[in-house]
């Protein structure tokens, strides 16, 4: 399979660095980068061909995915608008609807419409992501078969049953490796500030986040079950359960969630308008 990736920044780089790691050629996939300094830093860490616009060996390939910021995508997309002869393009990017970027990669009047949405996460780089799916219903089982082919070789995969679930997917697991690395940051922090120096307070914080993680990953019992087994009563998480309680803190994840999918639907909303 032949994969031309446009734009080879944080996404791009987690996606290919965790499908070469899992058996995809290098010979086989090429990025099309504006940057030079991103270009140089792709052929180099994997090997691969790296170019700053679409040429004809850029244009040859079976899959075309697009990793391009939103608000780059419409820009980025010009130079190849009608002259794709049935690649299946899948975009990973935020927002952006299957009906606009069909609109902008077809020619004039004629969408195309071989199109599949994709959102990932960065552990894809080290094979521990998960990514939502969702194909125009024109996409026949070879493309989606394709599609599921390429992301299931970086982590799990999930179908969502309508477009709009796409942003939901986004403001949960897209956008949730950061949630973790801030519920990170402040573990880290709580360790620094009762006396264990960085390197041991992050220790204790990220190994703390794998394994509970791990431990839920692999358990029968549900996390509310795993987190009232470490809860004794009267005890040490009793009493940091009721704090974080008083603080709202289940509440303010729930509403964060909620924020990042709006902002999703307002960026599809917002650039589909062009
Ligand atoms: N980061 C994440 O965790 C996730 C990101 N995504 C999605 O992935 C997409 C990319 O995000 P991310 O990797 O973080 O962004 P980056 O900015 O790291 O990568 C985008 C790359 O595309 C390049 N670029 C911009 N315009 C063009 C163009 N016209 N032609 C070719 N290359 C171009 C940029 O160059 P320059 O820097 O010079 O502008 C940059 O190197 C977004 O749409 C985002 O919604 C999805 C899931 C998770
Ligand atoms: O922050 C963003 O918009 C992108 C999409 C999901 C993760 N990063």
């Amino acid at each position: 399979m032949k994969i031309t990736f446009l734009g080879g920044g944080n996404m791009a780089t987690a996606l290919i660095g965790g499908m070469i790691e899992r058996g995809f050629d290098a010979a086989g996939i090429q990025v099309v980068d504006l940057g030079a300094e991103t270009r140089a830093r792709q052929a180099e860490r994997f090997g691969l061909r790296a170019v700053d616009s679409f040429d004809a060996t850029a244009l040859d390939c079976d899959v075309l995915m697009l990793a391009v910021k939103p608000q780059q995508m419409k820009a980025a997309l010009a130079p190849i608008a009608g002259k794709l002869n049935g690649q299946l393009v899948i975009s990973v990017a935020a927002g952006l609807r299957l009906a606009d970027l069909g609109r902008w990669l077809g020619a004039p009047g004629q969408p195309y419409s071989r199109l599949v949405r994709c959102m990932p996460n960065t552990p894809a780089l080290i094979g521990a992501g998960v990514t939502g799916l969702y194909a125009d219903p024109s996409v026949d089982a070879d493309g989606r078969e394709a599609a599921e082919r390429i992301l299931a070789a970086v982590g799990s995969v999930v179908w969502a049953d309508s477009e709009d679930q796409m942003d939901a997917v986004t403001a949960i697991s897209g956008s949730g490796p950061a949630y973790v690395f801030h519920f990170i940051e402040a573990l880290e922090d709580a360790g620094r500030a009762l006396g264990f120096d960085e390197a041991d307070a992050r220790r204790l914080a990220i190994d703390t986040v794998l394994g509970a993680a791990r431990l839920a990953a692999g358990s029968e019992d549900s996390p509310a079950v795993l987190r009232e087994k470490v809860t004794s009563k009267g005890g040490t998480t009793a009493a940091a359960l009721n704090s974080l309680a008083e603080s709202g803190w289940h509440g303010a994840l729930v509403k964060a969630v909620g924020a990042a999918r709006a902002r999703g639907q307002e960026l599809g909303a917002e650039l589909g308008k062009d």
